[in-house]
């Protein structure tokens, strides 16, 4: 589990401020990472001393966990629709294009974050960048295509690497039980093209590139937060 360690209250202020817009009644999208852990945090305690009532589909089996220890009800994509999702970036520039992915969440990010009503994005100032691309593009693959997904990025001009584990021998195994390719590109001219050419390769499940999906972006300082 990614836990809370560097620019922590920055990203507490805008896990923080992203609670604000939880009402009673809502079903939440749970994103992933220690952005997101802030926010269902203080979902938690709003429910508890605010006495509201809401639901959560988690993103991953971390905001699963966390959900629980808030005590935060549990619902499916199959038994409701999202009223909103608040989720995390590892980049977000100007035209609120993210690349996200960094704990290799982004496929039930993805799905959920997309299928909400309304989809806010929490994130430090560090996060903010000009142009996406410096973080590498996280591809969520079929083990079995991994090698031959590899050549095809490498083909479009980006350096793979397989994402190995940190306490285990050999790659990250997603929730999903898929690899993790981080594909490092000179230069993202269009987010939005990369995205669909990217999902368009046999064998990869989702990539890390969200386009045009966000409503609002929550940036968290030491001392506050600003909207983008
Ligand atoms: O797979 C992980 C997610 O996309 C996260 O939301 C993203 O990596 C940002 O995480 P953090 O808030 O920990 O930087």
């Amino acid at each position: 589990m990614k836990t809370a360690s560097k620019n922590d209250s920055a990203k507490k202020n805008a896990g923080y401020k992203a609670a604000e817009y939880v009402e009673d009644g809502m079903v939440l999208g749970l994103g992933t990472g220690s952005t997101t852990h802030y926010f269902i945090e203080k979902v938690g305690m709003k429910m508890a001393e605010e006495g509201i009532k809401v639901q959560g589909i988690p993103t991953s089996f971390q905001s699963l966990l966390l959900a629980k220890k808030w005590n935060i009800p549990i619902t499916t994509l199959e038994e409701n629709d999202v009223d909103l999702s608040v989720d995390g970036a590892d980049e977000v520039d100007g035209d609120f294009n993210l690349i996200k992915g960094g704990g290799a969440a982004h496929t039930k990010e993805k799905i959920v974050d997309y299928a909400a009503e309304k989809f806010i994005v929490i994130v430090d100032e560090s996060k903010v960048v000009e142009k996406l691309g410096t973080f590498p593009v996280p591809v969520e693959v079929i083990p079995d295509a991994s090698r031959i997904v590899i050549q095809t990025l490498e083909d479009m001009g980006a350096e793979c690497e397989i994402r190995m584990a940190q306490r285990k021998d050999g790659p990250v195994i997603t929730d999903n039980g898929n690899f993790v390719i981080d594909a490092k590109f000179a230069e993202i001219a269009s987010p939005q093209h990369l995205e669909i050419d990217l999902n368009s390769i046999p064998g990869v499940v989702e990539n890390g590139i969200f386009s045009q999906m966000v409503d609002k972006v929550i940036v968290g300082t030491s001392d506050g937060t600003k909207e983008l």
